[in-house]
């Protein structure tokens, strides 16, 4: 990422941006108004601080004028009362203003991001999405929050400091602006180098994260295969690649805020010489004097920051882009515009009609022709790679089909919404997810309505009544990733409790391979009879026991259809269903 943002380019900026970022912005006019005028005022009395200084040892002070010193002390005071409150203002509003546009605009992007068709996710990288939700939105933030209105307030008050400073005193202000090609040469010096040496950071940061991310989600292999003293070299390894980057960086940002302060301070010493002369030369008064000390010590802070103001738009300029690129994403799979139910609800007939489908170039489904009445129960087999899983994939729309259609009770699955399709259709994955969060929350996920009685009684059904209340608190006990951990067996009771509650009308199993004992084989078995009874169904079965539960047996190879009938018809007739058989993969 940090070389995208390296070859980014302001002139990139584009009114697309402008115009994407604007329409953020425009419901908040009002309060950036406000922002704007605190800003103003921030930079009114910045700039009044030192001229009040002047008058008061000018007029009044070397003439001996108390009471015109005291009106000038109250003026003062007040001058900085109000520079208070209108920077609180300044900061708040603009924080605030900030602050909800990068909600905004992070609700609007992941909202976005839910929308968009599986295949995205398999394309994008899992850390280049979360990087862009999160640090390119945060780069954002840095610009919108304080940027916009700190950039205007060091602008006005540099331009105001200038302007004042020459018309007090002409000769005065060019001597004191002789250190001011010096500092802008070193900070845009320093500048560069900085921004190298923490790309260097973020990309030894970025290798780091990922070993971290690597080894740890494969723990389990890292540690079956000895790797751990190897894997700890590595890690340190980069480790200390960090720890150099990050020294490399230190050392130039050591540099340069002594270098501003020593800036600052020269131009103190020169004014203070040149002024000082002046002044027992008389022809520039003490008040003079004073009020530009004043003014080069606001001088340096605004220069700085002037100083670091393209990096900061680079790479916030570089996020917004990419950000920009997600929200403009469409989901290939749409939904239709007017969908049809049919009348009486669906029953769950299905109809593959010539299905042909590849992911790429290379079809994987071919010619593909079935049909199921409401009801019945039928098992897909077939090799590895064969094509079941895209079966399913294309059932469940998170594919369109390239030619050919699907019907549900005789409607086409583009023109079905997708939220009846999730009604009606109901898979239980081998890999259950549960969330974090208890039992019954987990039974009762998509389906918030339902009684505690019913998720009992589905539980019940599904035989997985009695293991759960066997749990330390019964249904609230915690599962999922921080939770008490479940067995294979027992995660697929809850799904099955999960499906039964939802109550689709078609149901897709995607057996687990992974055996099970043959106590909670069993407790599945006969939880499946539950499930299947009365639904659709679609199994891709890998244990003889569920394929036996089917009365139609497709065989599928290399993407079609070779056989359909019952298990002994299939294995009378077709010889991958023999071999499948006698490998015993189907147990
Ligand atoms: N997202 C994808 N993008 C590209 N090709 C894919 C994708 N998913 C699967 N394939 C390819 O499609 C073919 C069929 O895969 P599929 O997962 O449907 O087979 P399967 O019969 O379910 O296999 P298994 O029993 O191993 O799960 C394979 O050649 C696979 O490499």
């Amino acid at each position: 990422m940090s070389d995208e943002e390296d070859d980014f380019q302001l002139s990139e900026l584009n009114w697309k941006l402008f115009r994407f970022l604007f329409s953020y912005l425009k419901p908040y006019s009002k309060r950036l108004l406000l922002a704007s005028i605190a800003m103003l005022m921030v930079t009114v009395t910045t700039l009044a601080g030192p001229y009040l200084s002047k008058l008061a040892v000018d007029d009044y002070i070397m003439v001996g004028d108390l009471a015109g010193l005291n009106r000038i002390f109250i003026l003062m005071i007040i001058s900085y009362g109000v520079l208070w409150f209108s920077s609180y203002w300044q900061r708040y509003l603009a924080s605030w203003v900030g602050q909800q546009i990068v909600g905004k605009i992070r609700k609007d992007f992941y909202s976005k991001l839910q929308r968009l068709s599986i295949d995205f996710f398999y394309q994008q990288r899992k850390g280049d999405i979360i990087s862009r939700l999160t640090h390119d939105v945060n780069a954002l933030s840095d610009l919108l929050t304080t940027g916009f209105i700190n950039l205007l307030n060091d602008f006005f008050t540099l331009s105001g400091i200038v302007v004042i400073m020459l018309l007090l005193n002409l000769k005065l202000a060019l001597v004191s602006f002789i250190t001011i090609p010096v500092i802008l040469f070193v900070v845009s010096y320093l500048g560069k180098k900085m921004r190298r040496a923490y790309r260097d950071v973020r990309q030894k940061l970025a290798q780091l994260n990922a070993d971290v991310e690597e080894s740890i989600s494969n723990i389990r292999i890292v540690q079956a295969l000895n790797r751990e003293a190897v894997n700890t070299g590595e890690f340190k390894k980069l480790s200390w690649k960090n720890l150099k980057a990050n020294l490399k960086a230190v050392s130039i940002l050591a540099v340069l805020f002594p270098t501003i302060s020593l800036s600052k301070v020269l131009g103190e010493v020169l004014v203070l010489w040149y002024g000082g002369w002046g002044v027992v030369k008389g022809s520039i008064t003490l008040g003079v004097v004073v009020a530009f000390l004043g003014y080069v010590r606001r001088f340096f802070a605004p220069l700085a920051n002037l100083s670091q103001v393209y990096n900061t738009y680079q790479s916030a300029g570089a996020a917004l882009e990419r950000i920009y690129e997600y929200i403009l994403l469409e989901p290939e799979i749409k939904e239709p515009a007017e969908p049809l139910v049919p009348e009486g609800g669906f029953s769950g007939e299905i109809d593959f009609v010539d299905v042909d489908f590849a992911y790429d170039q290379e079809p994987v489904i071919k010619g593909f022709n079935l049909h199921l009445d409401s009801g019945d129960n039928f098992a897909l087999v077939g090799k590895t790679g064969a094509g079941k899983t895209t079966v399913i994939n294309l059932l469940t729309r998170l594919y369109d089909v390239d030619s050919g259609e699907i019907l549900l009770d005789g409607i086409d699955l583009r023109k079905i919404s997708f939220e009846s399709l999730r009604e009606v259709i109901g898979v239980v994955s081998q890999n259950v997810f549960l969330f974090n969060t208890s039992i019954k929350e987990n039974i009762k996920y998509g389906n918030p309505k339902v009684t505690e009685k019913e998720v009992i009684k589905a539980a019940q059904k599904v035989h997985a009544h009695d293991f759960i209340t066997g749990l330390p608190e019964g249904y609230e006990t915690e599962v999922g990733e921080k939770g008490v951990k479940l067995s294979g067996g027992q995660k697929q009771l809850i799904s099955f409790a999960r499906t039964l509650l939802a109550d689709p009308q078609i149901l897709i199993l995607d057996e687990a391979t992974s055996s099970v004992d043959a106590y909670t084989e069993m407790l599945i078995q006969q939880a499946l009879d539950e499930l299947l009874a009365g639904r659709t169904a679609i199994m891709i079965a890998h244990r003889f026991s569920t394929l036996k539960k089917a009365e139609k047996i497709g065989v599928l190879e290399e993407g079609r259809l070779t056989s359909v009938g019952s298990h002994q018809e299939v294995l009378e007739e077709n010889s991958t269903y023999q071999e499948l058989y006698q490998k015993q993969l189907i147990k």
